[in-house]
């Protein structure tokens, strides 16, 4: 086993072969100064023969003041028939003014007369010659051994001869591809462990994750000798992407004692990946091991119960060395445990003797069979609980609503609300039009409860969404109505079910705004003192 390695990203280069990711310029230098921040030993900027923007990019890295990173330009080995100094690839890669640079070559015979269309012999020269042009220039010379695995298999002599060729030229390190993604652990190691026997230069690896081992033959590598390990931030890549260093640097760390960043820098590794995400405009899969929202979620009572009392029952390592936590999602699989981790979250002193714990997941249980989905809404949920406990928050009540749609022939839709409202023993009445049966409801509340409490304007609504729960039914089908409501700090999720679209929406609604008044209720019951109250009757607005 490699005692040290040296991580070698190509987010900037392989990652935006991935489909779907584009990065501007402004973003590589982005990427590049936290890849840095990261600990990460090489960054593959890009391919200054393939378009302008790699080119623009080393030259603005040049002005980039990287801490250990070495900026490293990529491309690919001469022609056939030209002579290496006269190839315009490998004139830009020296053009760049990189330090280091790989060059990919072919190693499969199977390439080399089908894709390339040339000769073995050719091939051969093209990979020395391309070589020994860059080290003549006084780079660090990477050799990227394309479909090695995939050669090795199908003609090890040949092989054996191309990358025997870059370490002639003076290459630094030779990177086996598994270009393809096909290759098993077992046989990464097998051929790397022979490999080793033959070559004296370093040994790197890159694989690609087509048969989802990306990750676990670049661990088999390492536990076979590579020292240089190549990968994408989140997995970026050609086709199913790269082998993902958010996935491989933990592992090599924590699990294999191969210290490849500092444990301050493996602390950085959630946030990092989540600001990848973020340039890349992807959206974070939840279920990204190490980094993601869930990969220390627990939902299953008997898995929250363990937890509170040893974390590692149910976690492999420990989120904080990753810069990621531990979550309690509370539904119908959940226990007393969930509820009162939960609590605790929230600042409640609830204990189990609490009746009040059973009867709230009892009330949950049976809402969760109902449609509700609590881990989704956890300002509904936190009403629940606090209901539960005997707190009240009906700041305001429903006396009725009514809503009126109108369409005149080939006209545009009108939609007014009115709703009448029970606010401080007070009753209101008002009305109000919108962009639509929820939109004009939403007004037509706030403008009741405005009056009362002003606050509500504060809060808007900043995302709504709506989930038909039994498709089957049609139109008289169940909704989910998620909201998600913001004071321009804070958001919080709320929720509403019903077999109306419009009632759904209702509840997740009040239940928002019920949110925010319990949290600012130190701020009205400031209010509450000096306001002086509104008249007796009914106010029509
Ligand atoms: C395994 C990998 O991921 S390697 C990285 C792959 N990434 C990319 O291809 C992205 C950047 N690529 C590009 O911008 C372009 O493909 C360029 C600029 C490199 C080449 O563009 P073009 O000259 O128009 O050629 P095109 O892309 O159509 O085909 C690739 C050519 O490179 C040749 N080639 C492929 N590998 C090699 C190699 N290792 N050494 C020399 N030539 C090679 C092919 O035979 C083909 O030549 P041909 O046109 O004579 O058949
Ligand atoms: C070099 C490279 O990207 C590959 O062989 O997959």
């Amino acid at each position: 086993m490699a005692a040290q390695v040296k991580l070698y990203d190509t987010t900037l280069r392989d990652g935006t072969q991935g489909e779907g990711i584009s990065l501007s310029v402004d973003d590589k230098i982005k990427i590049a100064n936290k890849l840095d921040q990261m600990g990460v030993h090489y960054i593959e900027g890009g391919w200054p023969g393939s378009n302008p923007k790699d080119m623009n990019f080393f030259e603005r890295a040049k002005d980039l003041s990287l801490d250990q990173a070495v900026i490293t330009a990529f491309g690919m080995t001469r022609r056939p028939g030209l002579k290496a100094e006269e190839d315009p690839n490998l004139k830009r890669i020296l053009e760049s003014g990189v330090e280091a640079a790989a060059l990919v070559g072919k190693t499969w015979d199977f390439h080399v007369t089908e894709a390339v269309q040339t000769s073995l012999e050719e091939n051969v020269n093209m990979i020395y010659d391309s070589v020994r042009f860059l080290k003549d220039h006084d780079l660090e010379v990477i050799f990227d051994a394309e479909h090695f695995f995939d050669g090795f298999k199908n003609n090890k002599e040949y092989a054996l001869k191309t990358i025997l060729a870059a370490e002639d030229a003076g290459a630094d390190c030779v990177a086996l591809c598994d270009t393809n993604g096909g290759s098993l652990p077992s046989e990464i190691a097998a051929i790397l462990t022979e490999v080793q026997n033959k070559l004296t230069v370093e040994i790197g690896i890159h694989c690609h994750n087509d048969g989802e081992l990306g990750v676990a033959n670049t661990l088999e590598a390492v536990n076979a000798g590579a020292s240089q390990i190549q990968g994408t931030i989140n997995g970026y890549g050609e086709r199913c992407g790269n082998a993902n260093l958010v996935s491989v640097i933990p592992n090599l760390q924590l699990k294999m004692g191969i210290e490849c960043v500092s444990d301050e820098q493996l602390k950085q590794l959630t946030e990092t990946s989540k600001y990848l995400h973020e340039l890349a405009n992807q959206t974070p899969p939840n279920g990204q091991p190490f980094t993601g929202k869930s990969a220390f979620a627990h939902k299953g009572g008997m898995h929250v119960s363990a937890v509170l009392k040893h974390p590692e029952t149910y976690e492999h390592v420990i989120p904080e060395k990753i810069g990621n936590e531990r979550r309690v999602l509370v539904s119908e699989l959940s226990g007393q445990s969930n509820l009162l981790f939960k609590a605790k979250e929230l600042g409640l002193s609830l204990d189990k003797s609490n009746p009040a714990v059973k009867e709230t997941i009892e009330k949950m249980k049976d809402m969760e069979h109902k449609g509700y989905q609590y881990e989704a809404a956890e300002a509904s949920f936190e009403l629940l609980i606090r209901n539960g406990m005997g707190e009240n928050h009906d700041y305001f009540r429903l006396d009725h609503f009514k809503i009126i749609t109108h369409k005149e022939k080939e006209g545009s839709f009108t939609t007014e609300a009115v709703v009448k409202m029970i606010i401080k023993d007070q009753t209101v009445m008002t009305a109000a039009e919108g962009n639509g049966p929820v939109n004009a409801l939403d007004h037509a509340l706030r403008k009741a409860i405005g009056e009362f409490y002003p606050l509500v304007h504060e809060m808007y609504l900043s995302d709504y969404k709506v989930r038909v729960l039994d498709e089957a039914e049609a139109t008289a089908s169940t909704v989910r109505v998620l909201i998600e409501s913001s004071d321009g700090k804070e958001t919080w999720s709320t929720i509403g079910v019903s077999a109306n679209i419009i009632e759904a929406s209702w509840h997740a609604l009040v239940d928002s705004i019920r949110y925010y008044f319990m949290k600012q209720r130190s701020r009205l019951e400031e209010v509450e003192l000096f306001s002086s109250m509104p008249t007796e009757g009914v106010k029509n607005h």
